[in-house]
């Protein structure tokens, strides 16, 4: 049975400037060494009203007539909705893609959506607003804390290039679901809900529901897989699972490396076996997903701390070989994200 995977539990709802130190060298720390975090829900950032609520509203979404979600279909801008097998996050290793549909809201603008909207959820939309409104709060106060964890000079550095009233961003809120294993009579071992990719973005912030298991990351010591409980020890009597936390693309290239950004899929766990006690595959899995962007225009600027100046990436073959910082061309956060 597959081992589960090594993730650090943080608390980051801690007062006081020694006690946010403390916390703030601890994110650092998971962000280096695992790229993946649990941040633990008390309900202090984001209660679970909230989280609750925006999981019912995505089941609403889902369950709406298929003409008002083709009619939102996905576009250039990456907003809309993607139906059953659109995408394909690891074509080299899939037959069919992935067993997945979504729903990307993009920034919203004076309080209305930039983006046409199945009439069902019309009515809900403040509530999708206010629910991204609290994960981008809780955004900016993990990247101020990375600021601090890494001594960077300001500490708000990271968190300027997200703040909204700077410009648009490439954030996404992401509303996933994944039909269950019995409804599906073709899956073959090779068929997974969402194909081994990292994310794009800065940050990335998951909510899961108690039970539903299939998350695994790719460990970086012997490159197996390992399935990521939704409530690890020690969380199973907070009010919500905790917010899973993981390093993207553009953070690991902006920190040279130095915060990793971690290989991650979604599976049909294995019938009959539960690689983690409570967890199983055989309902329908939904997930909801917030991608941190920095505002399009900000500069990836070589980042004024000295773990990251003096940092050198340990794979040679890597093309952030010795530190770039003072070689490579200065890419915007828009530039980053269209050359993916
Ligand atoms: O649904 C999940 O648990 C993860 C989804 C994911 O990795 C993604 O959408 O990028
Ligand atoms: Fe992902």
């Amino acid at each position: 049975m597959a081992k589960v995977a090594k993730i650090p539990i943080i608390d980051i709802a801690a007062d006081g400037e020694e006690a946010q130190l403390q916390v703030a060298k601890e994110l650092v720390e998971a962000a280096v060494e695992h790229g993946f975090i649990y941040i633990k829900n008390t309900g202090r950032d984001i209660h679970t009203e909230a989280v609750e609520g925006a999981f019912n509203l995505s089941k609403k979404l889902f369950n709406a007539p298929l003409e008002e979600k083709q009619a939102c279909s996905i576009q250039k801008n990456n907003r809309g909705w993607s139906a059953m097998h659109y995408e394909t996050l690891d074509p080299k290793n899939q037959r069919v893609g992935d067993f997945k549909e979504a729903f990307n809201f993009g920034e919203f603008k004076d309080g209305k959506p930039q983006q046409p909207i199945p009439p069902t959820i019309e009515p809900d939309l403040d509530q999708i607003r206010a629910f991204s409104d609290l994960c981008y709060d809780m955004c900016l106060k993990i990247n101020t804390l990375l600021g601090i964890g890494l001594e960077i000079n300001p500490p708000s550095f990271f968190t300027t290039a997200h703040l909204r009233e700077n410009g648009a961003s490439g954030t996404i809120l992401r509303l996933l679901h994944y039909p269950p294993l019995t409804s599906i009579s073709t899956a073959e071992s090779s068929d997974v809900r969402a194909g081994a990719h990292s994310d794009y973005g800065s940050i990335t912030m998951l909510f899961r529901l108690k039970g539903q298991a299939g998350l695994e990351i790719l460990t970086q010591d012997n490159k197996t897989w390992a399935p990521v409980p939704v409530c690890p020890p020690g969380t199973e009597n907070d009010p919500s699972p905790p917010i899973l936390v993981n390093i993207g693309d553009l953070l690991s290239y902006w920190t040279n490396g130095l915060l990793r950004s971690t290989v991650h899929r979604v599976v049909f766990p294995p019938a009959g076996t539960s690689a983690i006690e409570g967890e199983t595959g055989t309902e329908p899995r939904y997930s909801i997903a917030y991608f941190c962007h920095p505002v399009g225009t900000s500069p990836l600027t070589a980042v004024p701390s000295e773990r990251v100046k003096a940092f050198r990436p340990k794979d040679a073959s890597s093309s952030l070989e010795g530190n770039p910082h003072t070689e490579r061309k200065v890419l915007t956060a828009d530039e980053h994200l269209f050359s993916r």
